[in-house]
């Protein structure tokens, strides 16, 4: 079926669930309610579906928006979301295993690779850092147990007592383990068996790498996903791109009777009695629906979709704990294939400088996707796609012509750090496209452009994370906002688990 415009959909028409978004969040959502038999419509700002993990092409390239890392594409256990997400509605993705999962460069000259292969991976890791390699293995396997947890229980909505009550009584001992990691961060685990603290450095990286925080303010029960999943399921990037996700649960949301529409702003959350009843799109249109999602950030949904209500005491004190990530800086390049070895890691992390970690561009992130899918470049070039952490403050205030030569000055500057990893690649240029936190503003609907909220303190682990129902009875959050933040297999439970809680709400 195709998409339709706003246009050519009748006002009058009511439906179970309007889901405002799509994004991986809001796509799942909607797909496990159309899977359930809901009359599901979803409306997106934009042109294609995906957000974030969207893609867009410049000059025979096809370009991941964000991150080329793909976590949830795992053939076994509960935790391999993307692969259930799509199968729920009758599609699948080919994928292509990633041999390593960061190759990283840190101060020092020294380097790690992340094999897919756990044991291979501690081995080098223990080779780096042999009087810390008892205390590795240690803090890794407590990873373990937390991802064993989770891959064996089936993963809904925690705002439901009846599935709560069935999974303690199905598994016990995997609920009490997850209990007891819920408040818990990863820092203080790894401090249990690490004392050298540059390896507590190595373990900061490796969780600001996908957190944006260091290890102490990052959720242990998110470290278990990331670092024990990455040798379970895998990394495994889908053929065609990061965009073929939101396309496929496209197809699977249309084949399971849902709508979607593109280039449909919702402007205004509907709210009658206290309630959230539709929507207004920016031209004008109104929809109904018994349930409204937000897949759009908490900050954006409840100062822009809300209008001028006044914020619930509930969203003050998340506010109070949480506060909005930076936005990235991004490199969208294309080069002679001829400047990488057939050997290349897809992903690396580059750290010159320990004290500079947290700092704007102080990490630099890569990702060459066409090393597993060389599809995506005319033949003869790779991808490269280099990105780091930013602030809207930096890029507001700027005349066109300022904002431009900013844009240029600090690509270049990029360019030349990058030149240690990857000697040559000034020359092996062809084609360069730079993203700001203003254009992640501007296309994703972000707000400042933020990759998602993260603690502003140490907060008691992932207890704080709101889960999707909110204080407006009929409105829900999906998405990295909620439980457990960001990440796409992360925000895929967001949206089993909002879709479930819905379909209990709609008694379906
Ligand atoms: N490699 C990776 O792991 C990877 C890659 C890409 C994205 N991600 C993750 O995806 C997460 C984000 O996913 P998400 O589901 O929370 O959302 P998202 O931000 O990706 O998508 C939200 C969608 O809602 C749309 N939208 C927002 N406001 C709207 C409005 N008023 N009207 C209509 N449409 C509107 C946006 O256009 C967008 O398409 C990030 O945390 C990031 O970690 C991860
Ligand atoms: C009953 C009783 C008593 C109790 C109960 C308890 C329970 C059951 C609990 C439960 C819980 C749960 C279910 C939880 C869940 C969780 C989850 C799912 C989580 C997930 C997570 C994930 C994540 C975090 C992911 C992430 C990722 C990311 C972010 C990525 C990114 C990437 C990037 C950025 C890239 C970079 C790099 C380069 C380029 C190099």
């Amino acid at each position: 079926m195709a998409a339709l415009s706003p246009r050519q959909l009748p006002q009058t028409r009511q439906f179970d669930t309007i889901v405002i978004g799509s994004g991986i969040g809001g796509l799942v959502t909607a797909t496990q309610l159309a899977a359930k038999g809901a009359r599901v419509l979803v409306l997106e700002s934009y042109v294609i579906p995906g957000g974030s993990s969207g893609y867009f092409e410049r000059s025979g390239y096809r370009f991941d928006v964000g991150a080329s890392m793909i976590f949830g594409f795992g053939d076994r256990g509960t935790t391999n979301l993307l692969t259930r997400a799509l199968d729920a509605v009758g599609v699948s993705l080919e994928t292509i295993p990633d041999p390593v999962q960061i190759h990283y460069h840190l101060p020092d000259d020294v380097t790690v690779q992340v094999h897919r292969d756990y044991e291979k991976f501690l081995q080098e890791l223990g080779d780096r850092f042999p009087h810390e390699r008892q205390g590795l293995r240690q803090f890794y396997d407590e990873c373990w147990n937390v991802f064993n947890c989770l891959n064996a229980i089936e993963l809904l909505s925690l705002e439901e007592l009846r599935y709560l009550t069935r999974v303690f009584f199905q598994n016990p001992r995997a609920c009490l383990g997850l209990v007891k990691y819920l408040p818990v961060n990863a820092g203080q685990i790894a401090r249990k068996y690490i004392r050298d603290p540059q390896v507590l450095k190595f373990i900061d990286i490796e969780c600001y790498c996908w957190s944006v925080v260091p290890a102490d303010l990052t959720p242990m029960i998110n470290a278990g996903m990331v670092f024990s999943d990455r040798h379970y399921g895998g990394i495994n990037y889908p053929k065609g791109g990061v965009g073929q996700i939101a396309q496929k649960l496209v197809e699977g949301l249309e084949n399971a009777g849902g709508e979607i529409c593109y280039q449909a702003r919702v402007a205004k959350i509907l709210v009658e009695n206290g309630r959230a009843v539709g929507v207004r799109l920016a031209t004008g249109e109104e929809y109904r629906a018994e349930r409204i999602v937000s897949n759009a950030t908490r900050w954006d949904t409840f100062d822009t979709l809300l209008g001028d209500r006044p914020l619930p005491a509930k969203e003050r004190r998340w506010r109070d704990r949480y506060q909005k990530s930076p936005s990235f800086l991004s490199l969208h390049l294309g080069v002679e294939a001829s400047l990488l070895s057939a050997d290349t890691a897809c992903h690396h992390i580059i750290v010159e400088n320990w004290q500079e970690m947290e700092d704007p561009y102080g990490t630099l992130f890569v990702s060459i996707p066409t090393l597993l899918d060389p599809d995506l470049a005319p033949e003869g070039y790779h991808i490269i796609h280099s990105f780091t952490p930013s602030w809207i403050e930096q890029w507001e205030d700027l005349s066109p012509s300022e904002y431009e030569a900013k844009k240029e000055e600090l690509a270049w500057e990029i360019v030349d750090r990058l030149e240690r990893v990857f000697p040559g690649l000034d020359a092996a240029l062809d084609f360069m496209e730079v993203g700001t936190p203003r254009s992640h503003r501007r296309f994703l609907n972000r707000v400042d452009g933020t990759y998602g909220p993260i603690p502003n303190r140490k907060l008691p682990g992932l207890l704080p994370m709101p889960f999707n129902r909110t204080s407006v009875p009929g409105l829900y959050c999906v998405g990295d906002s909620t439980f457990p933040g960001q990440g796409l297999n992360a925000v895929a439970f967001s949206g089993f688990a909002c879709a479930h809680r819905i379909a209990v709400d709609l008694g379906l």
